[in-house]
């Protein structure tokens, strides 16, 4: 068992998920420490997708243990776990492009209930003070007023990290981050997720291997649903396992 010093936020243990007899996860651990930044990697139908699905509450393992601090993860549904402080970011944005950049993470803030909860709504001190704060953590200051469909493709995404952080998630999940992006809007996502890892932890799949470097973070590595090889980044690149996973053939 691998798991670190303290209680991790994030606990998979021996999990599996089958669909139609086919194992997409099998018997894999994984702990996440508060605070932590961990890189995701491995080759196309590894399972990535299936154990954020699991996380999350999309999909139920069929075997194992998933837990979020103290909460049995695979006993609640996508609602429940994300109040619990779970975000996902998909690949796909969801912000709104007629509104300004400030306007989309007051509403990711205030996440209106009910048809009149925006009527009664009143931007607070404290609310616009944090949502500056954010715009600063994604380095979208400058852009405040700028209407989120003017954004290049980088800073979409970066919004779109910021509208999840609104919501003060524990444990943020972030898939494929940089598909599509500039090398330089790559550097500043792997700056941005160094950065607001610490206050809450951060899982990342990708596949950009130059990326991760970039995380300097520690590295799982998925193939065939468990867990091939974990550590640096330099000893996960080294392991004879790893290289004929995405050398080999
Ligand atoms: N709902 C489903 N029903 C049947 N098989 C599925 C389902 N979801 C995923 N799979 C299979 O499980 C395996 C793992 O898929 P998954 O999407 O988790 O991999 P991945 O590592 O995210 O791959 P990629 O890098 O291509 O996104 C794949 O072989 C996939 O075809």
């Amino acid at each position: 068992m691998s798991g670190g010093s303290g209680n991790p936020v994030l606990y998979l243990d021996g999990v599996s998920v089958v669909f139609d007899g086919f194992k997409a996860l099998n018997n894999l651990s994984l702990f996440v420490e508060p605070g932590e930044l961990r890189a995701i990697i491995g080759p196309n139908g590894a399972g990535k997708t299936t154990m954020m699905d699991v996380i999350t509450g999309k999909t139920r393992p069929t075997e194992g243990t998933v837990r979020f601090h103290q909460h049995d993860l695979t006993k609640l549904d996508e609602a429940t776990i994300a109040n619990l402080g779970i975000g996902r970011k998909f690949q796909k944005p969801t912000m709104f492009d007629a509104l300004t950049v400030f306007e989309n993470l007051e509403l990711a803030l205030k996440a209106p209930r009910g048809p009149f909860a925006c009527l009664r709504w009143i931007l607070t001190g404290e609310a616009r003070r944090k949502i500056e704060g954010v715009m600063e953590e994604v380095g979208l200051g400058a852009r405040a007023h700028d209407r989120a469909g003017v954004l290049s493709h980088g800073q979409r995404q970066w919004l779109e990290i910021g509208m999840l952080l609104m919501q003060d998630p524990e444990l943020l999940l972030v898939d494929e981050p940089v598909a599509g992006m500039t090398d330089q809007e790559t550097e500043h996502t792997a700056a941005l997720l160094v950065r607001i890892a610490g206050a809450r932890s951060v899982v990342v799949v990708e596949h950009d291997l130059e990326f991760v470097r970039a995380l300097g973070s520690k590295v799982t590595v998925l193939c065939e649903g468990t867990m091939l090889s974990e550590g640096s980044i330099d000893h996960v690149q080294s392991d004879p396992r790893v290289i004929e996973v995405y050398l080999g053939r």
